[in-house]
């Protein structure tokens, strides 16, 4: 029970996600009109098998939506260089408007380091340092999916931000770094007061327990329990860790009892990151055809 008695509201990231995709759509539409096959290129390092399933999961999204996706699966055993070379490719061919690489990579290869061969107008992840500038100063580029899908699913379920205390346990490069960016900017959708704090302040419950937005983004199975919630807060689930394919949340199921919504341990922030994947790949195709 809420402290309002009632089950905590789900927000549920479908519906959003589905909003999203029916935009991305709409944009292949006009782009195939106008002769142009969008195409987001995915890049697949090593034999993990979850990671397999994800590029499928995108291959057969990409299919649906109408784009090309062409694919180069490197062996566990490729070299930086060969990263490199695949990523220069993929840069050179005009026909090709977004690059994703399935991470985790194997272990002897430099995630970062790789992201920065990547053009930066065709980085769908948002991960790039010259995108994460522009989202700094707040200039158009690729935002980081997971951060844009969880602004989207507030906005869509009517969760007021602007003015509001948000606090995001994590400050990691894909989630709660670039969220706070993202929620601090001078939008009606963000705008909000954000504090980020990290596991390794000891005392880092006295910060969540003040949030009237919760957003957990540690990848620390179960480490927000009801007693780090502010009774009616809104929790959202971003950070997971996975162990293969099986999703570990950061929020236990249980806060659902303390909150007054909450994001689904399955079908919450998860589609929203796909959706955006793809919203970041439709605009990289407008922009290089001029349509952006
Ligand atoms: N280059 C990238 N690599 C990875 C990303 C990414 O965004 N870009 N994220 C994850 C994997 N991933 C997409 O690639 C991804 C994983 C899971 C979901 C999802 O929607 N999960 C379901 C839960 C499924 C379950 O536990 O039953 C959900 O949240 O509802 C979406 C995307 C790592 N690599």
């Amino acid at each position: 029970m809420s402290s309002t008695g009632t089950t905590a509201r789900i927000l549920s990231g479908q519906p959003v996600a589905e909003q999203v995709l029916a935009e991305v759509a709409e944009g292949v539409l006009a782009l195939r009109a106008a002769g142009v096959t969008p195409a987001l290129a995915t890049v697949l390092v090593g034999d993990d098998d979850a990671s397999a399933g994800y590029i499928r999961i995108k291959q057969r999204q990409a299919a649906e939506l109408g784009f090309s996706s062409p694919h180069v699966h490197l062996p566990a055993s490729a070299s930086q260089a060969d990263l490199h070379r695949v990523l220069a490719d993929f840069n050179a061919d005009k026909d090709v408007h977004g690059v994703l690489v399935q991470h985790p990579i194997p272990g002897h290869l430099d995630y970062d380091r790789a992201l920065q061969v990547l053009d930066p107008d065709k980085d769908v992840d948002g991960m790039h340092p010259v995108n994460m500038g522009r989202l700094a100063l707040g200039l158009p580029g690729p935002l980081p999916c997971t951060p844009a899908g969880i602004e989207a699913l507030l906005a869509f379920h009517g969760v007021p931000v602007s003015g509001r205390e948000v606090v995001i346990l994590g400050r990691g490069a894909t989630l709660g770094r670039p969220l706070a960016m993202l929620l601090a900017q001078k939008r009606p959708t963000a705008n909000a007061a954000v504090t980020v704090v990290h596991t390794g302040v000891a005392d880092w419950p006295r910060y969540t327990r003040r949030a009237e937005i919760l957003v957990a983004a540690a990848g620390v199975p179960g480490i927000i329990q009801p007693e780090h919630v502010r009774p009616g807060a809104v929790v959202v689930g971003g950070g997971v860790r996975y162990e293969g394919r099986r999703l570990l949340p950061d929020v236990d199921e249980s806060c659902a009892e303390v909150a007054g919504a909450i994001t689904p341990r399955v079908g919450g922030v998860g589609p929203t990151t796909v959706a955006m994947l793809f919203r970041n790949a439709v605009r990289a195709a407008q922009r290089a055809a001029g349509m952006g």
